[in-house]
């Protein structure tokens, strides 16, 4: 067995061998990253290492676990190798981010500060193709059509289709060292796409995707906003943990189609929200029949009941309302409306789309951000 001046050595041998494993994407050791949780050697020379993840579901998690068994294994003394992963939590995360900064405080977020007024919405789907974007921007430009002062951040880095389907092909202009967005029917927009080369689709991982999102939100001039709405990646990514991060407030709609299978997956991008404690203000039922061209009666093309059955399960999961906010009526127009870049709530206010779609934006439009947690922007007086 091995003696007490003996364990120590060990110890400090397997903390050296972990200074030399860095992390694959920041580069730096683990150590210095305050990603080392805990050590525990055995008195046999079984370590137990215990290693927090920058986020979970972290792509690299399988290489931080072979690199830390392997420079632990090599330890004299060492016999067997047990490696348990964590997250962090926001704290030690902003604290890393800090130190990577070299000691400078964040950008501030505007949206993120306890005084701001503005509700966010980040609009979230199981999967592509659902009409999430098209969906955002009929909001969007019904909400700014209603006289408020309205943006949207395309976060989805893999679609990033919100500018052509608003109309906006400008880019945006930098003044000292803020970003200008530009804007079209009254909505400010920055997207991923308008800062890649070419449009070319976007393959970027967790961090750079975080920088991004934090760029976009913090970097850029939106004034005084009502709305902001964010279109995340379809599915349950790394964007949206960013989201509840760097936003605490946003809060979560929920697009699905009416087909079963659709429902299962939006489901899952709820719960999401459950874990980083958002609130899903509804879901949002889109394709939901087509009317028939010759009768009129609406044909149920991808099935019924997807957005009452997401809504019935997040209801019972989260235990607060998730109501279904409404049901978008597959329409020729609103894909149309998308490709020229004119939103179907504009050219075609009063079509079967174009109505509900006006419908949801104006129940939307007439929450109010709850002042519950705001701060009052006064200072008590001392107690003498
Ligand atoms: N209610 C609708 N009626 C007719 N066409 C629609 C409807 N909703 C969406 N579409 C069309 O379906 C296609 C997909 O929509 P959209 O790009 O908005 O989906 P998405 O969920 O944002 O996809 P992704 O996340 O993969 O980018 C588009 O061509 C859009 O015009």
């Amino acid at each position: 067995m091995a003696s007490d001046t003996q364990a120590t050595v060990i110890e400090e041998s397997v903390r050296a061998a972990l200074g030399t494993v860095q992390d694959p994407e920041i580069h730096r050791p683990i150590t210095e990253l305050g990603m080392v949780k805990s050590v525990e050697i055995d008195p046999t020379g079984a370590a137990r290492v215990a290693v927090f993840l920058t986020v979970s579901g972290c792509p690299m998690r399988e290489t931080i676990t072979s690199r830390v068994t392997e420079a632990v294994g090599a330890v004299p003394g060492i016999t067997s190798v047990e490696v348990e992963l964590d997250v962090m939590s926001t704290e030690q995360r902003q604290e890393l981010a800090t130190m990577l900064r070299g000691g400078q405080a964040e950008k501030e977020i505007p949206f993120a500060k306890p005084g701001s007024l503005t509700r966010v919405y980040a609009v979230a789907s199981g999967k592509g193709g659902v009409g999430k974007s098209s969906v955002t921007v009929n909001l969007a430009a019904a909400l700014a059509a209603d006289g408020l002062k309205v943006a949207v951040v395309d976060a989805d880095i893999y679609g990033h289709s919100i500018p052509r389907m608003l109309g906006v092909d400008g880019r945006p202009t930098q003044v000292e060292n803020m970003i200008m967005p530009p804007s079209a029917h009254g909505v400010k927009v920055i997207s991923i796409g308008m800062f890649t080369p070419g449009n070319a689709p976007v393959v970027w991982r967790g961090p750079m995707l975080h920088r991004a999102l934090q760029q976009f939100l913090g970097d850029v001039y939106w004034g005084d906003l009502d709305v902001l709405l964010l279109d995340l990646p379809p599915g349950t990514g790394d964007i949206a943990i960013s989201v509840a991060q760097l936003v605490p407030s946003a809060e979560i709609l929920i697009v699905t189609t009416p087909q079963q299978a659709a429902a299962e997956v939006a489901e899952r991008a709820g719960t999401i929200a459950l874990q980083t404690h958002q609130t899903i203000v509804g879901v949002i039922e889109n394709m939901s029949g087509m009317p028939c061209p010759h009768c009129g009666e609406m044909v149920d093309v991808f099935g019924t009941g997807g957005g009452k059955t997401v809504s019935d399960a997040l209801t019972k999961a989260t235990g607060a309302s998730v109501p279904v906010l409404g049901s978008i009526p597959i329409d020729l127009r609103l894909r149309e409306g998308g490709d020229e870049g004119k939103p179907v709530v504009l050219t075609d206010p009063d079509s079967p789309a174009g109505s509900a779609l006006r419908a949801i934006a104006s129940k939307l439009g007439a929450r109010q951000r709850g002042l519950a947690g705001l701060s009052l922007g006064i200072t008590p007086r001392n107690k003498f």
